[in-house]
């Protein structure tokens, strides 16, 4: 039943890895699926839906759940990597230096960098990002979608493409690293953004205005990390900026609009990483003199620093300017 000889190791059970499980076994590709609880593990294997990240959506036979993180990358030329950033660090600390992964987390690494960048630090000579407008709800289903795999190893990405790609998956190829990353990491940030945008009522033109100016932000930042213009106006930025902003699925969106109504954040245990995000970014910004606007009033507001109503204010008088 596999494509590629071994089976795929997805290494991380909530609701994205399992929805790329789900997907690359319909696909015909055997998989299999780790999770780090071992009760868990048990459960998804007894109960063949992963209730808790991923309700509604069965677990096709091909998938086997394991909690045991040997034999799930044992034989295997790659594995993707689909737990939460912070979670990232021990999971690859964990793993065989000479296997190739696929970091599919947007988000960044403890000091701020990238996760590619980790991962080639401690060792891994064959790293990949995956990253696009990916609703984990949406794929699960089997609707149409499209993602990019970046690598700076055209055997690795060629790789991942064949294991991933189906009729409702569309996995084109990259060799920007740095824009694929990036973009998926940023988009969360405006996507949190627009929430906000959202709950304090702004209407369409601002929410328009916020997320054009966002686009422009994540290709500062992108460019100014070596990453491509052209990659951010592609799928894994703009593709996912729309997305993210814009859907009912989105944890980021809804945590910005929960926060402009002054709630906190209810997302039942699930990962909204543009928070984490928005406070190593405007660090960053921050030391090295780089303008990121809408990433500081993101960070500033989710601290409880400002007022939504004072993020606002920050964006918008700002110095007169041509745009
Ligand atoms: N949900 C989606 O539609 C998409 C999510 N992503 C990204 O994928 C990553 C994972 O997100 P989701 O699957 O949605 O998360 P989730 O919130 O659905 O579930 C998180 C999963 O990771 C596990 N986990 C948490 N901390 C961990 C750790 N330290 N080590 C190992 N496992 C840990 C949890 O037990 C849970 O199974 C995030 O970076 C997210 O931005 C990317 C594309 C789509
Ligand atoms: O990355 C995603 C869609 O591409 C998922 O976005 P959220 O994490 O905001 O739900």
């Amino acid at each position: 039943m596999t494509r590629d000889g071994a089976a795929l190791p997805v290494l991380g059970a909530g609701g994205w890895g399992t929805a790329l499980a789900v997907s690359a076994a319909r696909g015909g590709q055997a998989v299999r699926l780790w999770a780090r609880r071992p009760e868990f593990a048990a459960r998804l294997s007894r109960e063949r839906v992963n209730a808790e990240y991923l309700p509604g959506v069965a677990l096709p036979d091909d998938v086997e759940v394991t909690a045991d993180l040997g034999a799930a990358v044992a034989g295997a030329e790659f594995a993707l990597v689909v737990v939460p950033s912070v979670g990232v660090p021990d999971l690859l600390a964990d793993l065989p230096r000479d296997l190739g992964v696929v970091l599919c987390a947007k988000g960044l690494a403890p000091d701020g960098g990238r996760l590619t960048d980790l991962a080639h630090e401690l060792g891994f000579k064959r790293v990949a990002v995956l990253s696009g407008p990916n609703h984990a709800e949406e794929v699960g289903r089997g609707l149409p979608a499209a993602t990019v795999v970046a690598s700076a190893d055209e055997a690795l990405a060629l790789g991942v493409q064949r294991a991933l790609i189906t009729p409702t998956l569309r996995v084109y190829t990259s060799a920007d690293v740095v824009g694929v990353e990036l973009g998926g990491v940023l988009k969360n940030v405006i996507a949190l953004a627009a929430g906000m945008v959202d709950g304090l009522g702004l209407g369409d033109n601002a929410k328009a205005a916020l997320t054009t100016r966002g686009l422009r932000e994540m290709v500062r930042y992108v460019v100014s990390q070596g990453g491509a213009d052209d990659t951010v106006y592609g799928l894994s930025g703009l593709g996912d900026l729309i997305a993210t902003a814009t859907s009912r699925h989105s944890r980021n969106r809804a945590a910005g609009e929960a926060i402009a109504r002054g709630e906190h954040p209810g997302q039942g245990g699930k990962v909204v990483e543009g928070l984490r995000t928005a406070d190593l970014l405007d660090s960053w910004a921050t030391a090295h003199g780089v303008d990121l606007p809408i990433v500081r009033a993101v960070h500033r507001v989710t601290a409880r620093e400002w007022t939504p109503a004072r993020g606002v204010a920050h964006l918008m008088e700002r110095e007169a300017k041509p745009e």
